[in-house]
């Protein structure tokens, strides 16, 4: 029996369940809108954003050794501090549309994925902000959305309900006012392709849609690349108990929110998303002894196979029942010890994208853990907007790494022979 981690509707403020959806497409009454707070007196922002094109990435000289294995530890120190603004405000914005979780606020994008408001809402707050506090860097954005479903005639209520929730939240620690197309245009600018040269942002404005949905985690991921290797990664996890969810009924009153931060060389730090002042340096378990071991794996069985995990995890001697949870919020998790292995593997064909594990792999590479695919490879995020993997991803401490990725390549194995028996 897999324990299934759901937090909100215990501890979460009343939220409209998901089966209260209404069909996708349809358009939010305006007196559905999220009420604004009393508008100041703006300043337009007009921003530099080219609508159809990004100013070439930043690259080193030519015959330069690696710039990561250069940095200085005050390296990033400015971009470290744009994202976790970044991502907070996003999160932000996001916990409002979660709250007040209207039927209007699904739409439908041409894989059937469920696409909010929020998601629109949390690239471009998130756009914004770094063009903001980064004002005079090359910017490049590799992002989950784009703008075409927005653009189009039935969409334009929606796109203004997310300019005013952008709006809304960016007061807080801006007096400027975007316009729907200023909002349309910092989404596009996560059309970037990324790749091995110059300095990419990486971003999923929410990782785990589906929990989100349905009201259980969620996160917002955002990650620097600089020549193809992530340097910095911040995960937002505005449901994400302040403590461990290993011993979830003890905590069930817990606080939640949590932002997760790591840049390269520096360790990993957990922080209340509510109260900055409360970080605190964490680290993965120390469990070399598989029985002692937890793993996650995605809430979602279309996102990963649980019975080869189940595979794995009894093969290698694992006691525990799968912890499944959605998003990102799973490495942040293992990051500071709730659990010690994160197994995760998509059905055939599936193609996994760099937003979905930049951010994460940091975080847990920082508090002393390691991702790699399911030949044991370290994960390559300058191939583009797609990781290019043998088969699956595997998350662990360094102990329990060489012996857990035997029991993944064993299980692999197994599981190919008994289907070319068929
Ligand atoms: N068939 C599939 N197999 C594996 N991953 C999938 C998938 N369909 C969607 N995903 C990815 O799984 C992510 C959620 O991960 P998890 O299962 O760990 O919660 C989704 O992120 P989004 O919710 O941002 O679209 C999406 O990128
Ligand atoms: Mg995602």
């Amino acid at each position: 029996m897999a324990s299934r981690v759901r937090f909100s509707r215990t501890i979460f403020s009343p939220l409209p369940s998901a089966s209260a959806l209404i069909p996708s497409g349809s358009l939010p009454p305006a007196s559905l809108s999220l009420p604004l707070s009393n508008p100041k007196p703006y300043r337009r922002l007009r921003l530099p954003f080219p609508p159809s094109h990004l100013p070439p990435p930043r690259s080193s000289p030519a015959g330069s050794a690696s710039p990561v294995a250069a940095m200085s530890s005050s390296s990033y120190d400015k971009e470290l501090a744009a994202a976790k603004k970044a991502a907070s405000l996003a999160a932000r914005l996001c916990q409002k549309v979660q709250k007040a979780l209207l039927t209007s606020d699904v739409q439908s994008k041409a894989d059937k994925s469920p696409v909010t408001v929020a998601d629109y809402g949390s690239q471009a707050i998130v756009s914004l902000v770094l063009r903001k506090e980064l004002p005079s860097e090359s910017f490049s954005l590799v992002a989950e959305e784009d703008s075409a479903d927005l653009r189009k005639d039935e969409a334009q209520e929606t796109l203004k309900r997310i300019t005013e929730l952008v709006n809304d939240t960016i007061s807080s620690e801006y007096s400027m006012s975007v316009s729907d197309e200023d909002v349309l245009i910092a989404i596009d600018s996560g059309k970037s392709e990324g790749g091995p040269v110059g300095q990419h942002w990486v971003l999923d404005p929410i990782d785990g849609t589906k929990g989100f949905l349905r009201g259980d985690q969620y996160a917002i991921a955002l990650a620097l690349l600089d020549e193809g290797k992530v340097v910095l990664g911040v995960l937002g996890c505005p449901n994400l108990p302040h403590t461990s969810i290993a011993n979830l009924d003890r905590h069930s009153q817990n606080k939640i929110g949590c932002l997760f931060y790591a840049k390269t060389g520096d360790g990993a730090y957990m922080q209340s998303l509510s109260d900055p002042s409360s970080n605190a340096k964490i680290h993965v378990t120390a469990t070399e002894n598989p029985a002692d071991a937890s793993f996650f794996e995605s809430y979602e069985a279309a996102h990963s196979l649980h019975d080869l995990s189940k595979a794995i995890a009894e093969k290698l001697g694992v006691q525990a029942p799968p912890v499944r949870i959605d998003s990102q919020a799973k490495y942040g998790a293992l990051a500071r010890g709730d659990g010690a292995i994160y197994l995760r593997f998509p059905h055939k064909g599936y193609r996994e994208k760099i937003w979905d594990h930049a951010a994460g792999c940091i975080v847990v590479a920082e508090a002393g853990g390691f991702a790699t695919d399911a030949a044991g490879n370290a994960l390559d995020f300058s191939k583009g907007r797609y990781l290019d993997l043998d088969t699956g991803i595997i998350v662990t401490n360094k102990k329990l790494m060489p012996s857990l990725l035997n029991a993944v390549q064993e299980s692999i194995k197994a599981k190919n022979q008994s289907a070319s028996h068929l």
